[in-house]
């Protein structure tokens, strides 16, 4: 069998704090393939993020490894990048300087200051954000913030594109505009997503598998959903599509009967 593109095994992580420790995450074994999009879904604070961040290499695992085309992932590396649900841009710099910065510090060497351009202004492009290149973060609205946030993380050309709930802090419109920006541009670069939702329809519209979580302590993955639907993907007509019905009702399902949230006292 071929070798997994992206592959987490045995992944553990513990936070101690004096003498108590307290185990987030317990055996976390996935495998995913090159140019799939995976959605990681689970209630508050069982661990996605903690998840990410390790795959990210901003966090160290207590238990296991993370492995990328087979080498072991210990630092953040320009190979996975990371979109924050709450945008990070330099506020100080344009949208067009945001997005340069990280092309100036993947490809300096290898791109002319010509191509450096003309690749930031592809990113831009894509994520339909040239028209606003000389404004600052201060002057876009929270949708255009996360399509620069997505332009920067695309420019760097990762192996892997993390998001932690990209769309989060949206209004319901601008939500459904940027997964839309999101579906076409991973039809059209075929880019490996790993995505952190709370939602279990962009979790469905987005996604090839869905990871579902149990709850903390020791998080494991509970289930893997294969989401048997073609692309593209048009959400008005999936809307009474029979399969994508049947997706959102195993996740809820999931979720709600049996891995429900319980509030600690
Ligand atoms: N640096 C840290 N030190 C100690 N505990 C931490 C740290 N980071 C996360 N945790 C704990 O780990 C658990 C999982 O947190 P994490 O943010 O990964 O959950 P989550 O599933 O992403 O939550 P949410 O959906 O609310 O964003 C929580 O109990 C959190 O308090």
């Amino acid at each position: 069998m071929a070798k997994p593109y992206l592959s987490l095994e045995s992944v553990g992580k513990s936070f101690s704090r004096g003498a108590a420790s307290t185990e987030v995450l317990k055996e976390i074994d996935l495998k995913v393939e090159r140019g799939e999009f995976i959605s990681i879904i689970g209630h508050s604070g069982c661990g996605k993020s903690t998840l990410l961040n390790i795959v990210a290499g901003l966090t160290d695992a207590t238990t296991g490894v993370v492995l990328l085309e087979d080498k072991e992932v210990n630092d953040p590396g320009p190979d996975r990048a990371v979109v924050f649900q709450n945008h990070s841009l330099l506020p100080w710099l344009t949208v067009y300087e945001n997005v340069s910065l990280a092309v100036d510090k993947v490809s300096r060497k290898t791109r002319s200051k010509a191509e450096r351009h003309a690749w930031t202004m592809h990113n831009l492009d894509l994520v339909q954000m040239a028209h606003a290149k000389d404004k600052r973060p201060s002057e876009i609205s929270g949708g255009m913030k996360q399509r620069v946030g997505i332009a920067r993380a695309l420019a760097m050309e990762p192996k892997v594109l993390l998001l932690d709930e990209p769309f989060g802090a949206l209004d319901a419109l601008t939500r459904a505009h940027l997964q839309d920006s999101v579906m076409q541009i991973h039809a059209t670069l075929g880019n490996t997503v790993m995505m952190i939702t709370h939602d279990v329809d962009e979790a469905v519209l987005l996604s090839d598998r869905i990871v579902m979580m149990t709850n903390g302590p020791s998080a494991r993955i509970g289930e893997i959903l294969d989401v048997p639907l073609a692309r593209p993907r048009k959400r008005l007509e999936l809307v009474s599509d029979a399969a994508y019905i049947r997706c959102r009702q195993a996740v809820l399902k999931f979720l709600y009967e049996r891995h429900r949230f319980v509030e600690a006292a």
